[in-house]
Protein backbone atom coordinates (compact mmCIF):
# COMPACT_ATOMS: atom_id res chain seq x y z
CA UNK A 1 0.00 0.00 0.00
CA UNK A 2 1.21 3.54 -0.78
CA UNK A 3 0.54 6.94 0.02
CA UNK A 4 -1.07 7.10 -3.62
CA UNK A 5 -3.59 3.87 -2.73
CA UNK A 6 -6.80 5.87 -2.49
CA UNK A 7 -7.26 9.52 -4.19
CA UNK A 8 -9.86 12.11 -3.19
CA UNK A 9 -10.44 14.81 -5.58
CA UNK A 10 -11.48 17.61 -4.46
CA UNK A 11 -10.95 19.39 -1.19
CA UNK A 12 -14.20 20.74 -0.58
CA UNK A 13 -16.60 19.72 2.43
CA UNK A 14 -17.49 16.30 0.65
CA UNK A 15 -13.85 15.28 0.07
CA UNK A 16 -13.48 16.17 3.35
CA UNK A 17 -15.89 13.79 4.99
CA UNK A 18 -15.08 11.59 2.77
CA UNK A 19 -11.71 11.16 4.13
CA UNK A 20 -12.33 11.49 7.62
CA UNK A 21 -15.26 8.60 6.93
CA UNK A 22 -12.08 6.68 5.62
CA UNK A 23 -10.63 6.92 8.34
CA UNK A 24 -12.95 6.38 11.02
CA UNK A 25 -13.69 3.04 9.10
CA UNK A 26 -9.91 1.62 9.71
CA UNK A 27 -8.42 2.90 6.32
CA UNK A 28 -4.44 3.78 7.06
CA UNK A 29 -3.93 7.91 6.45
CA UNK A 30 -0.76 6.80 4.78
CA UNK A 31 -3.07 5.32 1.89
CA UNK A 32 -5.23 8.29 1.21
CA UNK A 33 -4.44 11.73 -1.07
CA UNK A 34 -6.29 14.35 -1.51
CA UNK A 35 -6.36 16.20 -5.17
CA UNK A 36 -7.95 19.47 -6.03
CA UNK A 37 -7.80 22.84 -7.91
CA UNK A 38 -8.38 24.53 -4.77
CA UNK A 39 -7.82 24.13 -1.23
CA UNK A 40 -9.43 25.28 2.01
CA UNK A 41 -8.36 29.24 2.69
CA UNK A 42 -8.75 29.17 -1.87
CA UNK A 43 -11.94 31.24 -2.76
CA UNK A 44 -13.43 31.05 -6.42
CA UNK A 45 -16.61 31.00 -8.42
CA UNK A 46 -16.11 27.17 -8.57
CA UNK A 47 -15.14 26.09 -4.76
CA UNK A 48 -18.38 26.39 -3.33
CA UNK A 49 -17.32 25.21 0.04
CA UNK A 50 -15.83 28.51 1.27
CA UNK A 51 -19.38 30.23 0.14
CA UNK A 52 -22.23 28.23 2.26
CA UNK A 53 -23.89 29.73 5.12
CA UNK A 54 -23.75 27.55 7.19
CA UNK A 55 -25.81 25.38 9.05
CA UNK A 56 -28.41 22.59 9.21
CA UNK A 57 -31.71 23.77 7.89
CA UNK A 58 -34.87 22.46 6.12
CA UNK A 59 -33.29 23.57 3.05
CA UNK A 60 -32.82 19.52 1.83
CA UNK A 61 -35.35 17.81 -0.12
CA UNK A 62 -37.40 14.86 1.04
CA UNK A 63 -36.66 12.01 -0.34
CA UNK A 64 -35.90 9.42 1.87
CA UNK A 65 -32.26 9.27 0.42
CA UNK A 66 -31.59 13.00 1.27
CA UNK A 67 -33.31 12.57 4.56
CA UNK A 68 -31.28 9.76 6.02
CA UNK A 69 -27.66 11.64 4.68
CA UNK A 70 -29.32 14.73 6.87
CA UNK A 71 -29.81 12.62 10.08
CA UNK A 72 -26.52 10.75 9.93
CA UNK A 73 -25.00 14.14 9.68
CA UNK A 74 -27.18 16.08 12.29
CA UNK A 75 -26.34 13.11 15.09
CA UNK A 76 -22.95 11.88 14.34
CA UNK A 77 -20.58 15.06 13.64
CA UNK A 78 -20.51 15.96 16.83
CA UNK A 79 -17.59 13.27 16.60
CA UNK A 80 -15.79 15.55 13.86
CA UNK A 81 -15.77 18.66 16.11
CA UNK A 82 -14.48 16.15 18.75
CA UNK A 83 -11.16 15.50 16.81
CA UNK A 84 -11.09 19.03 15.26
CA UNK A 85 -10.97 20.24 19.26
CA UNK A 86 -14.56 21.36 20.07
CA UNK A 87 -16.48 23.82 20.10
CA UNK A 88 -13.95 26.45 18.73
CA UNK A 89 -13.08 24.84 15.68
CA UNK A 90 -15.86 26.50 13.69
CA UNK A 91 -19.12 24.38 14.25
CA UNK A 92 -21.00 24.61 16.84
CA UNK A 93 -24.74 24.71 18.32
CA UNK A 94 -27.20 27.45 17.88
CA UNK A 95 -30.81 28.20 18.10
CA UNK A 96 -32.72 28.14 14.65
CA UNK A 97 -36.50 29.01 13.61
CA UNK A 98 -37.39 28.35 10.91
CA UNK A 99 -41.14 29.05 9.16
CA UNK A 100 -42.82 28.04 5.39
CA UNK A 101 -44.96 29.51 3.24
CA UNK A 102 -46.25 25.97 2.65
CA UNK A 103 -46.86 23.07 4.30
CA UNK A 104 -43.75 21.00 4.44
CA UNK A 105 -43.82 17.12 3.92
CA UNK A 106 -45.25 14.90 6.20
CA UNK A 107 -42.37 12.30 6.15
CA UNK A 108 -39.36 15.20 6.22
CA UNK A 109 -41.26 16.46 9.58
CA UNK A 110 -41.25 13.14 10.78
CA UNK A 111 -37.91 12.24 10.57
CA UNK A 112 -36.78 15.68 11.61
CA UNK A 113 -39.17 15.02 15.21
CA UNK A 114 -37.08 12.00 15.67
CA UNK A 115 -33.61 13.50 16.10
CA UNK A 116 -33.96 17.39 16.37
CA UNK A 117 -32.57 18.94 19.56
CA UNK A 118 -35.36 20.49 21.17
CA UNK A 119 -37.51 20.57 18.01
CA UNK A 120 -40.89 23.02 19.14
CA UNK A 121 -44.16 23.44 16.14
CA UNK A 122 -44.91 26.92 16.94
CA UNK A 123 -48.20 27.79 17.05
CA UNK A 124 -49.89 29.97 14.58
CA UNK A 125 -49.73 33.00 16.48
CA UNK A 126 -46.15 33.32 16.40
CA UNK A 127 -45.52 33.04 12.47
CA UNK A 128 -45.09 36.07 10.63
CA UNK A 129 -47.72 36.99 8.60
CA UNK A 130 -48.39 34.33 5.06
CA UNK A 131 -45.98 31.63 6.92
CA UNK A 132 -48.37 28.26 8.02
CA UNK A 133 -45.78 26.63 9.34
CA UNK A 134 -42.82 26.75 11.65
CA UNK A 135 -40.45 24.77 14.04
CA UNK A 136 -37.63 25.74 16.28
CA UNK A 137 -35.01 23.39 17.29
CA UNK A 138 -31.06 23.19 17.99
CA UNK A 139 -29.24 22.98 15.11
CA UNK A 140 -25.55 23.01 14.01
CA UNK A 141 -23.65 26.63 12.43
CA UNK A 142 -20.49 26.01 10.63
CA UNK A 143 -18.06 29.04 10.34
CA UNK A 144 -17.31 27.55 6.87
CA UNK A 145 -14.26 28.83 5.77
CA UNK A 146 -12.44 28.49 9.52
CA UNK A 147 -13.80 24.84 9.37
CA UNK A 148 -12.14 24.04 6.10
CA UNK A 149 -8.95 25.18 7.21
CA UNK A 150 -9.72 23.14 10.74
CA UNK A 151 -10.88 20.11 8.90
CA UNK A 152 -7.56 20.20 6.35
CA UNK A 153 -5.23 21.01 9.34
CA UNK A 154 -6.63 17.45 11.16
CA UNK A 155 -6.56 15.46 8.06
CA UNK A 156 -3.25 16.38 7.37
CA UNK A 157 -1.82 16.45 11.30
CA UNK A 158 -2.88 12.09 10.53
CA UNK A 159 -1.30 11.55 7.85
CA UNK A 160 -3.29 12.58 5.16
CA UNK A 161 -1.50 14.79 1.81
CA UNK A 162 -3.07 17.29 0.00
CA UNK A 163 -1.34 18.04 -3.27
CA UNK A 164 -3.08 21.03 -5.50
CA UNK A 165 -3.33 20.05 -8.74
CA UNK A 166 -6.01 20.73 -11.24
CA UNK A 167 -7.58 17.56 -13.35
CA UNK A 168 -8.57 17.57 -17.00
CA UNK A 169 -9.62 14.20 -17.06
CA UNK A 170 -10.79 11.80 -13.77
CA UNK A 171 -8.01 9.06 -15.77
CA UNK A 172 -5.33 11.45 -14.16
CA UNK A 173 -6.70 11.04 -10.86
CA UNK A 174 -5.10 7.73 -10.97
CA UNK A 175 -1.77 9.51 -9.70
CA UNK A 176 0.67 6.19 -9.79
CA UNK A 177 -0.03 1.85 -10.36
CA UNK A 178 -0.34 1.80 -6.93
CA UNK A 179 -3.85 4.34 -7.18
CA UNK A 180 -6.54 1.57 -6.79
CA UNK A 181 -9.18 3.49 -5.61
CA UNK A 182 -10.88 7.66 -6.87
CA UNK A 183 -13.08 9.38 -4.87
CA UNK A 184 -14.50 11.63 -7.47
CA UNK A 185 -15.47 15.12 -4.94
CA UNK A 186 -15.60 18.02 -7.31
CA UNK A 187 -19.15 19.46 -6.79
CA UNK A 188 -19.50 21.80 -9.67
CA UNK A 189 -16.46 20.52 -11.11
CA UNK A 190 -18.23 17.16 -12.29
CA UNK A 191 -19.87 19.09 -15.12
CA UNK A 192 -16.88 19.74 -17.15
CA UNK A 193 -14.60 16.96 -15.87
CA UNK A 194 -13.39 15.14 -18.40
CA UNK A 195 -14.29 10.73 -18.51
CA UNK A 196 -17.28 12.56 -16.01
CA UNK A 197 -18.73 15.32 -17.66
CA UNK A 198 -22.21 14.97 -16.10
CA UNK A 199 -24.52 17.26 -17.89
CA UNK A 200 -26.86 16.65 -14.63
CA UNK A 201 -24.53 19.11 -12.88
CA UNK A 202 -26.16 22.68 -12.44
CA UNK A 203 -25.52 25.76 -10.42
CA UNK A 204 -28.11 27.21 -8.07
CA UNK A 205 -26.50 30.72 -7.76
CA UNK A 206 -26.85 32.19 -4.05
CA UNK A 207 -26.07 35.58 -3.20
CA UNK A 208 -24.74 36.61 0.23
CA UNK A 209 -23.89 39.37 2.88
CA UNK A 210 -21.41 38.65 5.13
CA UNK A 211 -22.39 41.48 7.86
CA UNK A 212 -20.58 42.02 11.76
CA UNK A 213 -23.72 41.53 14.14
CA UNK A 214 -22.04 39.95 17.04
CA UNK A 215 -25.29 40.28 19.17
CA UNK A 216 -27.09 38.30 16.49
CA UNK A 217 -26.71 34.36 17.80
CA UNK A 218 -29.80 32.86 16.71
CA UNK A 219 -30.69 31.83 12.93
CA UNK A 220 -34.20 32.65 11.47
CA UNK A 221 -35.34 30.78 8.05
CA UNK A 222 -37.96 31.32 5.95
CA UNK A 223 -39.10 29.30 2.88
CA UNK A 224 -41.63 30.88 0.42
CA UNK A 225 -42.12 28.99 -3.29
CA UNK A 226 -39.67 31.39 -5.13
CA UNK A 227 -37.40 32.45 -2.61
CA UNK A 228 -35.51 32.19 0.64
CA UNK A 229 -34.58 34.05 3.28
CA UNK A 230 -32.21 33.53 6.37
CA UNK A 231 -30.20 34.66 8.69
CA UNK A 232 -26.90 32.35 9.79
CA UNK A 233 -24.64 33.19 12.44
CA UNK A 234 -20.97 32.14 12.20
CA UNK A 235 -20.08 30.33 15.33
CA UNK A 236 -16.63 32.00 17.08
CA UNK A 237 -16.21 34.21 14.00
CA UNK A 238 -16.36 37.72 16.08
CA UNK A 239 -19.65 38.38 15.21
CA UNK A 240 -20.20 37.25 11.73
CA UNK A 241 -23.51 37.07 10.22
CA UNK A 242 -24.35 35.47 6.80
CA UNK A 243 -27.92 37.26 5.43
CA UNK A 244 -29.05 35.45 2.09
CA UNK A 245 -30.29 34.63 -0.34
CA UNK A 246 -30.95 33.12 -3.52
CA UNK A 247 -31.70 29.90 -4.91
CA UNK A 248 -31.11 30.65 -8.92
CA UNK A 249 -31.22 27.40 -11.15
CA UNK A 250 -28.53 27.29 -13.77
CA UNK A 251 -27.21 30.58 -13.23
CA UNK A 252 -23.36 30.25 -13.79
CA UNK A 253 -22.76 34.04 -12.47
CA UNK A 254 -20.03 34.31 -9.86
CA UNK A 255 -20.62 38.12 -9.98
CA UNK A 256 -22.48 40.17 -6.85
CA UNK A 257 -25.52 42.49 -7.86
CA UNK A 258 -26.53 45.66 -5.56
CA UNK A 259 -30.06 45.20 -6.52
CA UNK A 260 -30.05 41.55 -4.99
CA UNK A 261 -27.99 43.04 -1.62
CA UNK A 262 -30.64 45.39 -1.39
CA UNK A 263 -33.18 42.65 -1.48
CA UNK A 264 -31.71 40.17 0.93
CA UNK A 265 -30.61 43.28 3.55
CA UNK A 266 -34.70 43.98 3.54
CA UNK A 267 -36.01 40.53 3.52
CA UNK A 268 -34.03 39.52 6.37
CA UNK A 269 -34.48 42.90 8.20
CA UNK A 270 -38.13 42.32 8.23
CA UNK A 271 -37.59 38.36 9.26
CA UNK A 272 -35.30 39.62 12.22
CA UNK A 273 -35.39 43.41 13.07
CA UNK A 274 -33.30 42.91 16.08
CA UNK A 275 -30.18 42.76 13.09
CA UNK A 276 -30.77 46.72 12.90
CA UNK A 277 -30.54 46.70 17.01
CA UNK A 278 -26.78 48.02 16.34
CA UNK A 279 -25.49 50.17 13.61
CA UNK A 280 -25.42 47.80 9.99
CA UNK A 281 -21.65 46.74 9.40
CA UNK A 282 -21.30 45.21 6.07
CA UNK A 283 -18.26 43.08 5.82
CA UNK A 284 -18.48 41.46 1.95
CA UNK A 285 -20.88 40.69 -0.40
CA UNK A 286 -20.31 37.14 -2.11
CA UNK A 287 -21.96 34.56 -4.34
CA UNK A 288 -21.38 30.85 -4.60
CA UNK A 289 -22.84 28.35 -6.85
CA UNK A 290 -24.09 25.19 -5.34
CA UNK A 291 -23.51 22.55 -6.93
CA UNK A 292 -26.95 20.87 -7.96
CA UNK A 293 -27.42 17.81 -10.14
CA UNK A 294 -30.81 16.61 -11.80
CA UNK A 295 -31.83 13.27 -9.98
CA UNK A 296 -30.49 14.23 -6.77
CA UNK A 297 -26.76 13.51 -5.37
CA UNK A 298 -24.77 10.60 -7.80
CA UNK A 299 -22.97 8.22 -5.14
CA UNK A 300 -21.99 5.23 -7.21
CA UNK A 301 -19.14 3.03 -8.19
CA UNK A 302 -17.49 2.54 -11.14
CA UNK A 303 -14.71 0.13 -12.19
CA UNK A 304 -12.84 1.74 -14.52
CA UNK A 305 -10.14 -0.85 -15.76
CA UNK A 306 -8.95 -3.75 -14.18
CA UNK A 307 -8.72 -3.30 -10.41
CA UNK A 308 -9.44 0.74 -11.12
CA UNK A 309 -12.23 1.25 -8.67
CA UNK A 310 -14.04 5.03 -9.31
CA UNK A 311 -16.44 6.03 -6.56
CA UNK A 312 -18.59 9.27 -7.59
CA UNK A 313 -19.53 11.67 -4.53
CA UNK A 314 -20.78 14.80 -5.80
CA UNK A 315 -24.13 16.93 -6.20
CA UNK A 316 -24.99 18.24 -2.51
CA UNK A 317 -26.64 21.91 -3.65
CA UNK A 318 -27.08 23.40 -1.23
CA UNK A 319 -26.78 20.81 1.81
CA UNK A 320 -23.13 19.94 1.27
CA UNK A 321 -22.26 20.84 4.60
CA UNK A 322 -25.64 19.22 6.52
CA UNK A 323 -26.14 16.21 4.43
CA UNK A 324 -22.08 15.68 3.34
CA UNK A 325 -21.39 13.07 6.41
CA UNK A 326 -23.92 11.01 5.53
CA UNK A 327 -23.42 11.22 1.63
CA UNK A 328 -19.42 10.05 2.85
CA UNK A 329 -20.71 7.65 5.08
CA UNK A 330 -22.55 6.01 2.25
CA UNK A 331 -20.18 6.36 -0.61
CA UNK A 332 -16.90 4.78 1.85
CA UNK A 333 -19.58 1.74 2.16
CA UNK A 334 -18.80 1.29 -1.66
CA UNK A 335 -15.06 1.06 -1.19
CA UNK A 336 -15.65 -2.24 1.42
CA UNK A 337 -18.39 -3.58 -0.83
CA UNK A 338 -15.72 -3.17 -3.61
CA UNK A 339 -12.72 -4.90 -2.10
CA UNK A 340 -14.68 -8.18 -1.19
CA UNK A 341 -15.78 -8.02 -5.06
CA UNK A 342 -12.47 -7.89 -6.27
C1 LIG B 1 -24.65 30.93 -0.80
C2 LIG B 1 -24.56 29.49 -0.36
C3 LIG B 1 -25.03 29.12 0.88
C4 LIG B 1 -24.96 27.78 1.30
N1 LIG B 1 -25.38 27.45 2.57
C5 LIG B 1 -25.31 26.16 2.98
C6 LIG B 1 -25.72 25.80 4.30
O1 LIG B 1 -26.13 26.66 5.09
N2 LIG B 1 -25.64 24.49 4.66
C7 LIG B 1 -25.18 23.52 3.80
O2 LIG B 1 -25.15 22.35 4.17
N3 LIG B 1 -24.76 23.85 2.55
C8 LIG B 1 -24.83 25.13 2.13
N4 LIG B 1 -24.42 25.47 0.86
C9 LIG B 1 -24.04 24.38 -0.06
C10 LIG B 1 -22.62 23.91 0.16
O3 LIG B 1 -21.75 25.00 0.13
C11 LIG B 1 -22.28 22.88 -0.93
O4 LIG B 1 -23.20 21.82 -0.91
C12 LIG B 1 -20.89 22.31 -0.69
O5 LIG B 1 -19.94 23.33 -0.51
C13 LIG B 1 -20.47 21.42 -1.85
O6 LIG B 1 -19.22 20.91 -1.52
P1 LIG B 1 -18.36 20.06 -2.53
O7 LIG B 1 -17.20 19.56 -1.76
O8 LIG B 1 -19.24 19.10 -3.24
O9 LIG B 1 -17.90 21.13 -3.66
P2 LIG B 1 -16.76 22.24 -3.61
O10 LIG B 1 -16.70 22.93 -2.31
O11 LIG B 1 -16.97 23.11 -4.81
O12 LIG B 1 -15.41 21.44 -3.79
C14 LIG B 1 -15.07 20.83 -5.00
C15 LIG B 1 -13.61 20.46 -4.95
O13 LIG B 1 -13.29 19.75 -6.15
C16 LIG B 1 -12.17 20.35 -6.76
N5 LIG B 1 -12.23 20.16 -8.20
C17 LIG B 1 -13.30 20.32 -9.02
N6 LIG B 1 -12.96 20.05 -10.29
C18 LIG B 1 -11.64 19.72 -10.27
C19 LIG B 1 -10.69 19.37 -11.26
N7 LIG B 1 -11.02 19.29 -12.57
N8 LIG B 1 -9.41 19.10 -10.89
C20 LIG B 1 -9.05 19.17 -9.59
N9 LIG B 1 -9.91 19.53 -8.60
C21 LIG B 1 -11.18 19.79 -8.94
C22 LIG B 1 -12.27 21.82 -6.37
O14 LIG B 1 -11.02 22.49 -6.55
C23 LIG B 1 -12.67 21.67 -4.91
O15 LIG B 1 -11.55 21.40 -4.12
C24 LIG B 1 -24.43 26.80 0.43
C25 LIG B 1 -23.92 27.19 -0.81
C26 LIG B 1 -23.99 28.51 -1.21
C27 LIG B 1 -23.41 28.90 -2.53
Amino acid sequence: MSQESIVIVGAGIVGLYTAFSLLEKGVSPNEITVVAQYLPGDQSTYYTSPWAGGNFSCISPDDQTTIDYDKFTYTNIHKIQKKLGGAKCGLDNRPSTEYWDFQPSERKLKSLKSYLVNMEILPQEKLPDGAVYGISYLTWNFDCPRFLENFQNYLESQGIVFIRKKLTHISQAYLSSETKTVFNCTGIGAHSLGGVNDTKVYPSRGQVVVIKAPHVQVNKLRWGKDYATYIIPRPDSGGQVILGGYLQKDNWIGDTFKYETESIIKRTTELMPEILEAPLEIIRIAAGLRPSRHGGVRIAKEVAEEQKVLIHNYGASGYGYQAGYGMANSATDLLFKTKSKL
